[in-house]
C-alpha cells in the first residue's frame, strides 16, 4: 500500500520539467496548466525567428487562434498549417502538402515547425520538420492526453502506408514539449479514454504499483484534476527514461510497443476509419491481447490477464477482437498485417509478452503456428474473460 500512497496525486506539483537526456539531442517536457502560454518566448529562447504551426480543423478552431497570438506577441512570425482532423492525415498525399506549405512559408533550419494538436498531428508534422531541408527543429504542443503521456516525446514521427500503420517516417526529437494539460478540457472522453490505454500501458511494462494506481485512480484521471496532472507527469518520466536508454528502439524501447502488434494490424484492418477505432482503443484491445496470449503460452497466470482486462473495460475501453463495430477480423489477416510490424526479425514475429501485470519483455522469434491458434480462439470469442 505504501508504494501505491508515492504516487498520491496531492504530492503532485502544479508544474513539473521532465528532461529527456539524450545529449545534444537532450530536451525538457513542461507539463502543468497553461505552460502553453510560454510558448511564443521559448520558441524565441530557442532563437527562431519563425514558426510553422502545424494542427488539424477540430484543434485550430479551438486553440489554433490563441497558440499562434501567443507565438506573435514573441516577435516571431507564425504561419498556421492546417490539415483535416484524423487518421487519414497521416499519409503520402497530406504530408506532401504540409512539405510544400512549410517551403513555402519559407521556415529555415533554424526556425520551428510547431505540431499543435494530437498524435497524428504530431507524427505527421514531425515527419514533415525531419525531413524538410533534411531537418528543421521542432517543438510538441501535445492537446490529447495519448499525445501527452506518449506520442510528444521520443522523436518517432511518420506516417501510414496502405501495408501497415507508421511504416514511413523517421527518427527526429523535437526541442522542446509543452504539454498543458488546461488544453485538455475541449477533449471528448473518446479520446481521453484512449490516452489513458498508453497510461495504463507503463504500469503493465514494467512499473505495477503503477498499475495498482490506475486501478484506484483510473476514473479520476478521466475526469481531470490533480490525478490527471500526476498521470501524465507519471507516464513521461516513464517514457524519457526509456527513450533516453534506447533512442532509436535497438533494444530495451521496443517495450513501449506493448500491445502494438495487435494493436497496428487491427488498425490497418480497419482502414485506420475513426468510425470503427481510435489508436488507443486499438492498443487497448492489444494489451488484453498480448496478456491473454502470455496465458495462453503459459508464460504468465490467467489470472493477471483477466486483471488488465478487468481494469480496461471498467474504464470503458475494449478488450477483444470483437469489440469494434463493423470490423470482421479473421486470423489471417491479422497475421498478414502482422508481418509488416517494423519488429520483425528475419521473418519472425517480436512480440512484446508479460509473465504478469508490470513483468513485459521482449519476445523474438515468436511461433506463428501458435499465434494463428491465439488468434483463431480470440476470433471465434473463446478464450476471454465474459464482459
Ligand atoms: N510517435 C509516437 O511515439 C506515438 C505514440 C503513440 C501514438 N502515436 C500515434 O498517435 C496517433 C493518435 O493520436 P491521438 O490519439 O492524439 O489522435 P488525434 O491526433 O487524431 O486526436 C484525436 C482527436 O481529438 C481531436 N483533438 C485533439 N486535441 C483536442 C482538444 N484539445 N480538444 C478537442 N479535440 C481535440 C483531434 O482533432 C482528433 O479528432 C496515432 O496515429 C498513433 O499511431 C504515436
Ligand atoms: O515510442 C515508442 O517507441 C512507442 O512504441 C510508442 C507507441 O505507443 C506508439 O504507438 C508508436 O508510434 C509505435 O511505434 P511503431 O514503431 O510501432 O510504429
Ligand atoms: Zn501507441
Amino acid at each position: 500500500m505504501s508504494a501505491i500512497t508515492s504516487h498520491a496525486a496531492a504530492d503532485a506539483p502544479a508544474r513539473e520539467a521532465v528532461r529527456v537526456a539524450l545529449g545534444e539531442r537532450a530536451y525538457d517536457i513542461l507539463i502543468g496548466r497553461g505552460v502553453s502560454e510560454e510558448i511564443g518566448t521559448r520558441a524565441a529562447a530557442l532563437g527562431a525567428r519563425a514558426v510553422a504551426l502545424v494542427t488539424d480543423d477540430t484543434v485550430a478552431r479551438l486553440h489554433g487562434e490563441t497558440i499562434a497570438a501567443r507565438v506573435a506577441s514573441a516577435g516571431l512570425r507564425c504561419e498556421t498549417i492546417t490539415v483535416p482532423a484524423g487518421e487519414g492525415s497521416k499519409g503520402y498525399a497530406t504530408l506532401a502538402r504540409v512539405c510544400d506549405a512549410i517551403l513555402a512559408s519559407r521556415i529555415e533550419r533554424g526556425d520551428l515547425v510547431m505540431a499543435l494538436g494530437g498524435g497524428i498531428v504530431g507524427d505527421l508534422a514531425g515527419f514533415a520538420a525531419a525531413i524538410v531541408r533534411r531537418g528543421v527543429r521542432f517543438v510538441q504542443v501535445p492537446t490529447t492526453l495519448l499525445a501527452q503521456v506518449d506520442s510528444s516525446v521520443g522523436g518517432k514521427t511518420g506516417i501510414n502506408s496502405v501495408h501497415g500503420k507508421n511504416l514511413v517516417g523517421a527518427f527526429h526529437q523535437p526541442s522542446l514539449v509543452l504539454a498543458d494539460t488546461a488544453l485538455l478540457d475541449t477533449l471528448p472522453l473518446r479520446e481521453l479514454r484512449a490516452g489513458y490505454a498508453e497510461i495504463v500501458k507503463y504500469g503493465l511494462i514494467d512499473d505495477a504499483d503503477f498499475f495498482a494506481w490506475c486501478e484506484a485512480n483510473g476514473e479520476a484521471v478521466l475526469a481531470g484534476g490533480r490525478e490527471r496532472e500526476h498521470a501524465v507527469a507519471h507516464s513521461c518520466r516513464a517514457k524519457a527514461a526509456i527513450v533516453a536508454r534506447d533512442e532509436r528502439e535497438e533494444g530495451d524501447r521496443a517495450l513501449l510497443n506493448l500491445g502494438h502488434t495487435f494493436a497496428h494490424a487491427l488498425e490497418r484492418l480497419a482502414h485506420y476509419d475513426p468510425a470503427i477505432l481510435v489508436h488507443g482503443e486499438a492498443v487497448a484491445a492489444g494489451l488484453a491481447l498480448a496478456y491473454r496470449f502470455s496465458a495462453f503460452l503459459g508464460l504468465c497466470a490467467p489470472a493477471d490477464a483477466e486483471r488488465v482486462a478487468r481494469h480496461l473495460a471498467a474504464t470503458g475501453l475494449p478488450t477483444t477482437l470483437g469489440a469494434f463495430p463493423g470490423l470482421a477480423p479473421d486470423p489471417e489477416r491479422l497475421l498478414d498485417a502482422m508481418a509488416q510490424d517494423k519488429k520483425v526479425v528475419a521473418g519472425q514475429l517480436t512480440f512484446i509478452l508479460a509473465r504478469g501485470v508490470g513483468e513485459s519483455f521482449i519476445a523474438r522469434g515468436v511461433d506463428v503456428a501458435a499465434v494463428r491458434t491465439f488468434l483463431a480462439r480470440e476470433c471465434a470469442g473463446e478464450g476471454q474473460m465474459p464482459g
